[in-house]
């Protein structure tokens, strides 16, 4: 793994980090400066000193409140691996999860360079001034919504694609409203025609998220609900141009649509990504189908996943799924899921992970 790669894998530990932090999960360090430091890198959440009260202390009163699992960011010196020893056991007697993967991963990518946790504010500004292309690699928190059968389809055979209740549908759009962008494949579009702009919630109609289409072959019909005035839409297509392709290009940038290419045969997803951050898009809705879910997950660029999972059973093998494509080959090669909260929501039920990357 180069330089360049290592730093990626830092940023990506730290966005874990934060997401898990907002999650409500206590974070354990050892003083103020960590919390300072962690604070700097946008980390917000309950930060727990453990220099400063005994261990077996903090345990009984977490376990007291019904936590059930806590973040291990110690330092990496002989002192901060004492407590990592000693909050492992206490914790862990008590029933809580500690969470040592962070840690770990912030120790090997740093190739053990940083030695405590109050220098990685430090350790990451100092090298994203001396690679001008940092830049390139951020890329934007992705939710992943569906609204699935039991059997895991998105639609009937028939393309019937009423699953989700109609409070699921409000949550659906309290969730566009939270976010910068929503995405969606051109399969969605040519099936569904759908709006996607807040409206089945109350909201103000000018703060509709950006409408993303990613369309290698720019199959877009110009008639396209998504393509009206009620919010911005981008549209990702592929490089290659034929004469046809430019023109349609040209017609939907005099509509206001902005259109992105990167990819050759298909979109290239990353690249889209880190395209939209740049472009201030820092927070994503995908909501489908299951080909461009499966592209997001073997590009490793989804962070979350939120499905309604309605009492239905569609079948077919040609019935679209949560998760289409190609499919992954082995277990190993499959995304990591850690459940996060799960609730009933009219006669269906909400699962919510975090994707672990
Ligand atoms: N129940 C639910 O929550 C939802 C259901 N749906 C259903 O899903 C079905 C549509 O799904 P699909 O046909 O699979 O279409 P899709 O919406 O996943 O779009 C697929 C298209 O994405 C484009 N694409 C470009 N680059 C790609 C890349 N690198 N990786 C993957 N895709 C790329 C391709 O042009 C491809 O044809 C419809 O039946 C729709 O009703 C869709 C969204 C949500
Ligand atoms: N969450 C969810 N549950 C369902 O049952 C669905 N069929 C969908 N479909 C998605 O929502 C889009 C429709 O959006 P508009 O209401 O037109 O704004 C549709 O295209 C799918 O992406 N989602």
């Amino acid at each position: 793994m180069d330089k360049k790669e290592s730093l990626r894998k830092i940023v990506e530990t730290i966005d874990n980090i934060k997401e898990l932090a907002e999650y409500g999960i206590p974070v354990l360090i050892e003083g103020k400066k960590d919390a300072e430091s962690l604070k700097n890198l946008g980390i917000s959440g309950r930060f727990i000193f453990v220099s400063r009260t005994p261990i077996f202390q903090i345990a009984d009163t977490l376990k007291k409140e019904g936590i059930l699992e806590v973040i291990l960011l110690t330092d990496f010196d002989k002192a901060g691996k004492k407590y990592a020893r000693e909050i492992l056991s206490e914790f862990q007697n008590r029933g809580i999860k500690v969470n040592n993967i962070l840690r770990n991963e912030l120790l090997k990518y740093s190739r053990g360079d940083l030695k405590d946790i109050e220098s990685i504010y430090a350790y990451i500004s100092r090298r994203v001034d001396i690679m001008p292309n940092f830049d390139d690699m951020l890329l934007p928190h992705v939710i992943s919504n569906v609204g699935m059968t039991l059997d895991g389809k998105l639609a009937t055979v028939s393309n019937d694609s009423r699953i989700s209740s109609e409070n699921d549908l409000k949550r659906v759009h309290e969730l566009r409203k939270e976010v910068d962008g929503i995405l969606v494949g051109i399969g969605t579009i040519l099936k569904d025609d759908p709006r996607l702009t807040v409206h089945k919630v109350p909201a103000v109609p000018k703060e509709n998220p950006i409408r993303i289409v990613v369309d290698s072959s720019l199959r877009i019909p110009m008639t396209a609900r998504v393509l009206n005035s009620d919010a911005k839409t981008i549209i990702a297509t592929t490089k290659p141009s034929s004469n046809e392709k430019d023109e349609k290009i040209r017609k939907l940038i005099s509509m206001g649509v902005t259109v992105i290419q990167t990819g050759a045969k298909k979109v290239n997803l990353k690249d889209l990504m880190n395209e939209l951050y740049k472009q201030g898009i820092k927070k994503i809705l995908l909501e489908g189908g299951g080909t461009l879910n499966f592209g997001m997950f073997k590009e490793n660029l989804i962070s979350e996943i939120r499905v309604y999972v309605a009492p239905k059973i569609f079948g077919g093998s040609n019935a679209p799924t949560y998760v289409d494509g190609e499919g992954f080959k082995t277990v190993e090669d499959s995304p990591k899921l850690e459940l996060k909260n799960h609730y009933i929501l009219d006669d269906g039920i909400i699962l919510e992970y975090i994707v672990i990357k």
